[in-house]
């Protein structure tokens, strides 16, 4: 690794998603971790420019927040940090004759583990809980727009994700997501 590189692309087996593990840089005080660099990203993901920050705090365990995502031209990739407890956390292909199209993956993030997920445009994203107060931040490139925002039934059989607990919450606007039909054809980036 260069010297000046200060992230580990783990691939996630869905082309250009990555578990990013963060360099920390310890001494005898503690350690320094760069949490973001917009020049080293945008060469090597492609995430150049933060345009907001979102940090959410859900207070249960078991909560299922998503799976969420934004259509053209407010496609939105996103960079997602525990700081504190811990989730599962899981990202679906959306995009349009991807070869893991409908496929998803799913990575445990927690405050301890200096990992990001780097979820790219064109995925859907939602999270359960494992632990309670657990906090997220969450590296946008796009802005939110709710005219743009769609979003797939967590449960959805077709996703076949296997949420690690009984979900103790979830809003009515995501229980109320649609099941995939056979003509879902996904995001066109
Ligand atoms: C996503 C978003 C929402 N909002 C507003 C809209 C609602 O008034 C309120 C809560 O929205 P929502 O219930 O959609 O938030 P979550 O379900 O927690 O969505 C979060 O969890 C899932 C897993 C994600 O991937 C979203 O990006 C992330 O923000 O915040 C904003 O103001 N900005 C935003 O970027």
């Amino acid at each position: 690794m260069p010297r000046d590189e200060r992230f580990i692309l783990n691939p996630l087996g869905l082309v250009g998603a990555y578990r990013i593990t963060c360099r920390k840089l310890e001494d005898e005080r503690g350690f320094l971790e760069r949490m973001f660099c917009g020049r080293e990203l945008a060469e090597r993901v492609g995430f150049g420019t933060i345009a907001q920050i979102n940090r959410t705090f859900t207070r249960l365990a078991g909560v299922v927040r998503g799976m969420h995502y934004q259509m053209p031209p407010s496609a939105e990739a996103k960079m997602v940090t525990c700081l504190h407890g811990k989730i599962l956390d899981v990202i679906v292909d959306l995009r349009k004759g991807s070869p893991t199209f409908l496929h998803h993956a799913a990575i445990t993030l927690s405050a301890d583990d200096n990992c990001v997920l780097f979820v790219p445009r064109g995925f859907a994203h939602g999270f359960q809980t494992l632990q309670p107060d657990t906090e997220l931040l969450y590296l946008h490139d796009n802005y939110y727009d709710p005219g743009h925002e769609h979003g797939l039934f967590p449960l959805d059989p077709e996703l076949g994700v296997r949420w690690p607990l009984q979900i103790s919450q979830i809003s009515d606007r995501d229980r109320s997501h649609p099941i995939i039909s056979k003509d879902f054809e996904g995001v066109i980036l």
